[in-house]
């Protein structure tokens, strides 16, 4: 059977570098045929119909249907899984969370949207629930339009009928631009590297943190702070190369990241469906209820994720020295703010 999945803002840069790859089984496998639904605004109707037929032309054998519209309960109507990139991204000399006004409403109306027309596949859903720890089955609503975390949580707050569990923002790429910076210092390839931590919010204030990293340097297991052997760096400028990519990358090519974006949804979304490697984990903007690490409960927070049965849980137990602990705060804090923020703008 045929999985349905909706992208949103199918006629932008993202959905470009994305759609080729979801669309040949990178993601959720080279068996598995696809409905691709493209949801955009009603000016970009043109567009779409030249991505339609772009991926008409690609000919790929999983691609089953290329549904475009600008109708909402045709876009979420019965998905599998939810790709919600459509919004606005930000221009240099702005901060994310300057969209918050602009986008914010969007995932008000979407997640309005889910809770209508998702609902069929969304009763198939199932908790289970282990003493601090939840595992969830089911299909997935990944946001990735900034403030990625806030929009989340107002897009999973206006629809009450899912479960939080089957929301979460992309804070992948701020973890893949982690290990690849690492990586890159140690002279291995980025796959050498594991078990980097993105703590909170995809902003300039997120905690890249490598205490419980791993680098294979020639077949043994090292600790990244051992191995790099450069506090300064890893307190220093490691960190704020991270927390500044994204405008980093806005300065440079004018326009906001979308192949490494692309790329780290397709990441982010192939570890919900197939689950993440034994012994490792990944980051991702998951609701925090019942985290064990004291951040505020009602919040889209970036920690370190293990999936398996295409449930998520929370790595716990890390230990968390002061300046860790400083950093998850700090990123914790903005994300009240923001949420407040967003709260107050649509009240009003
Ligand atoms: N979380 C992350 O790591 C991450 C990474 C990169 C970009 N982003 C964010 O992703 C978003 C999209 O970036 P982009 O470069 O593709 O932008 P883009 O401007 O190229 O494309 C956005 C598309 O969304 C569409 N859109 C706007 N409102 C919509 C709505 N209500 N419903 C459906 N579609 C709508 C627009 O018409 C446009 O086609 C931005 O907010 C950007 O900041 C997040
Ligand atoms: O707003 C930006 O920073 C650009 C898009 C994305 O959030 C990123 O991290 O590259």
């Amino acid at each position: 059977e045929p999985i349905r999945v909706v992208v949103t803002g199918a006629a932008g840069q993202i959905a470009y570098s994305l759609l080729y790859s979801i669309a040949k089984g990178d993601v959720f496998g080279k068996d598995q045929p696809i409905i691709l639904v493209l949801l955009d605004i009603p000016p970009m109707l043109p567009v779409l119909d030249g991505v339609v037929m772009e991926l008409q032309d690609c000919a790929l054998p999983l691609l089953r249907e290329v549904i475009p519209t600008d109708e909402v309960e045709v876009g979420f109507k019965d998905i599998d899984a939810a790709i919600l990139v459509g919004s606005m991204p930000r221009k240099e000399g702005m901060e994310r969370k300057d969209l918050l006004k602009a986008n914010v409403a969007i995932f008000k109306t979407q997640g309005a949207a889910l809770d209508k027309y998702a609902k069929k596949t969304v009763k198939r859903i199932f908790r289970e629930e282990k003493s601090k720890s939840f595992w969830y089955k089911g299909h997935h609503v990944l946001v990735v339009g900034n403030p990625a975390n806030t929009n989340c949580l107002i897009a999973s707050k206006s629809a009450p009928s899912i479960p939080k569990e089957n929301f979460s923002c992309l804070t992948r790429l701020d973890h893949n631009r982690a290990s690849s910076q690492v990586a890159i210092r140690c002279g291995v390839s980025s796959d050498k590297v594991k078990n980097v931590i993105i703590w909170g919010n995809h902003s300039s204030t997120q905690y890249p943190d490598v205490h419980h990293a791993k680098v294979d340097l020639h077949g043994a297991e090292m600790g990244v702070y051992e191995t790099v052997k450069d506090e300064a760096w890893l307190r220093g400028d490691f960190i704020s190369t991270v927390q500044l990519r994204g405008a980093a990358v806005i300065k440079s090519r004018k326009l906001s990241s979308a192949m490494s974006a692309a790329k780290a949804i397709c990441d982010h979304m192939r570890d919900i469906w197939f689950g993440t490697k034994e012994g490792e984990f990944i980051s991702m903007g998951v609701y925090a209820a019942g985290n064990s690490y004291g951040v505020p409960e009602d919040l889209i927070y970036s920690f370190p994720v293990q999936i398996k049965n295409k449930t998520w849980k929370i790595v716990d137990g890390l230990p968390i020295n002061d300046f860790s602990r400083a950093k998850m705060d700090a990123t914790a804090a903005e994300l009240v703010e923001e949420r407040d923020t967003a709260l107050d703008f649509l009240s009003q």
